[in-house]
């Protein structure tokens, strides 16, 4: 008999003797080259956002730092972000706190449709269609104006009011960011601002990887790329992040008080490819539990995601075909993840380098 993999990963944990062995559920197929302890330690860009907000060669330097973080990295670090260290502490603490809740009190978020607006799950997904990776989470959406918050979860009682908070000072990040990308790209300030509609959407996925009694035969998430234009990470301090650079993995150090931030499979489109989105995973750890929180920025879900027209001449330029944010959201959420096939899905050439992974 199988294990109960539905219940998530901390309620197996939390109820078993001292688990030595890892359950065969979760054995990963991860290439000899690939795996989770051989990732190297390298050096992740580093920009201190006040200088947005500086003189102007400040200003010029700082966009040009970010502008080369993105062409080569895809991947940067954030410090002088302007985002109180007292709300992530508390943001921390409440997604901490919700896992914390007896199964039960969980469950009443459980959900298999990657659409819904506020799920909880474990592994990708809970449907069972692939190999269970290392992890349970807590998702839902944000946004501006918050519709879907009478949804989200009421349990820890401040849950509601600490991830509105949170959120909304999240996205203004992500939106100074937008504006210094799209001058890097040489568009208008607010061009990618304005590309996100109204109503952009802003997804936040909260993660809990328990210890694991074998790290290097699994992950907490298999290498994906993220479908919005910037996501903007932080972690409980206990290291976990990966990212792949010149095909090879790199751990991602994190310190408190500042975020990561990463680009989406949105602005690789919206840049034409000038920016690649970039492939990321997480793997686990033998002692202590981590905990991630990831927020996602893109589009309105009726957006149309295409390249920006002021980057091509003609349409026949265009990398990518014309696809409804939402559309490519489903399809990108609904298979197991693997790499950015989503991406080359919607290819227009085959230019692109094109890999098979896990
Ligand atoms: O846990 C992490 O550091 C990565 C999370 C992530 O990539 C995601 O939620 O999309
Ligand atoms: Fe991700």
């Amino acid at each position: 008999m199988g294990i109960d993999y539905q219940k998530g990963v901390k309620y197996l944990v939390d109820n078993s003797n001292d688990m030595k062995i890892l359950p065969s559920e979760f054995v990963l197929p991860i290439p000899e080259a690939e795996r989770p302890l051989l990732a190297i330690h390298g050096f992740i860009p580093a920009i201190d956002l006040s200088g947005l907000d500086g003189p102007i060669e400040q200003r010029v330097s700082t966009i040009h730092a970010i502008s080369s973080a993105c062409a080569q990295w895809g991947f940067f670090r954030v410090t002088n972000h302007c985002i109180n260290i007292s709300i992530m502490d508390e943001m921390l603490k409440v997604i901490e706190e919700f896992f914390n809740l007896p199964l039960d009190e969980k469950m009443r978020y459980a959900s298999e449709n990657v659409m819904d607006p506020v799920r909880y799950g474990t592994s990708l997904n809970t449907s069972r269609k692939h190999a269970l990776h290392w992890r349970d989470f807590l998702r839902h959406y944000g946004g501006l104006v918050p519709h879907t918050y009478h949804l989200w979860p009421d349990n820890p009682p401040s849950y509601r009011h600490v991830a509105k908070e949170y959120l909304k000072e999240v996205w203004q990040l992500a939106v100074k960011i937008f504006g210094a990308i799209s001058e890097g790209l040489g568009l208008d300030p607010n061009y990618i601002e304005r590309s996100l509609g109204d109503e952009g959407t802003q997804i936040i996925a909260a993660n809990y990887y328990p210890p694991c009694p074998e790290p290097n035969k699994t992950l907490g998430l298999a290498a994906h790329s993220d479908h919005g234009g910037l996501t903007i990470l932080m972690d409980n301090g206990i290291h976990g992040l990966q990212i792949k650079h010149n095909q090879t993995w790199f751990l991602v150090p994190h310190d408190p008080g500042t975020f990561i931030v990463n680009l989406g499979d949105y602005l690789e489109i919206l840049s034409n490819g000038r920016y690649k989105s970039v492939e990321h995973r997480s793997v686990v750890n033998e002692e202590k539990t981590r905990i991630s929180i990831a927020v996602g920025h893109g589009p309105e879900m009726d957006a149309i995601v295409e390249p920006a027209s002021p980057l091509i001449q003609e349409k026949s330029e265009s990398k990518y075909r014309p696809i409804l944010y939402k559309d490519y959201i489903r399809g990108q959420q609904s298979t197991v993840k693997r790499g950015k096939t989503a991406l080359h899905e919607i290819m227009t050439s085959a230019d692109n380098n094109k890999e098979d992974q896990i």
